[in-house]
């Protein structure tokens, strides 16, 4: 699904890579570290454990998330690159932040 200023996810070379970093977790599931068009990116990754009403849930707050986050334009804002919306592996591929851990556990709590 394209974002606001990005490119359209039909190219043969549009592919994320992931890497074997994990760098948060969350309500939805896992962050990964991965790679897209040469730049460092990380991968927001849907949940596989849940099914039913859960997963729609999930389903509904990712879509709202991509929807906002997509339209963002701002240097304190992570911008979302890409995002795939469709499973098995539904995922918002973003910036990668440069905050500390300690700044993740205070906008958390
Ligand atoms: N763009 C990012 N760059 C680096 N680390 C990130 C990024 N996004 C998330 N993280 C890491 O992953 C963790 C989980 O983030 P995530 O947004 O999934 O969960 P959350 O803050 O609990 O919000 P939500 O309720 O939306 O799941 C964060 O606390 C942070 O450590």
């Amino acid at each position: 699904m394209p974002c606001q200023g990005a490119r359209p996810a039909n190219s043969a070379d549009d592919v994320v890579e992931l890497l074997p970093v994990v760098l948060g977790k969350g309500a939805f599931g896992r962050v990964y570290e991965g790679t897209y068009h040469g730049q460092r990116v990380a991968v927001k990754q849907l949940l596989d454990l849940v099914e039913g009403a859960e997963l729609e849930e999930l389903q509904a707050s990712f879509a709202q998330e991509l929807e906002v986050l997509g339209r963002c334009r701002h240097p304190n804002i992570l911008r979302i690159l890409a995002a795939c919306m469709t499973p098995p592996r539904p995922c918002l591929v973003m910036e990668v932040s440069q905050a500390s851990a300690e700044v993740w556990e205070i906008i958390a709590a």
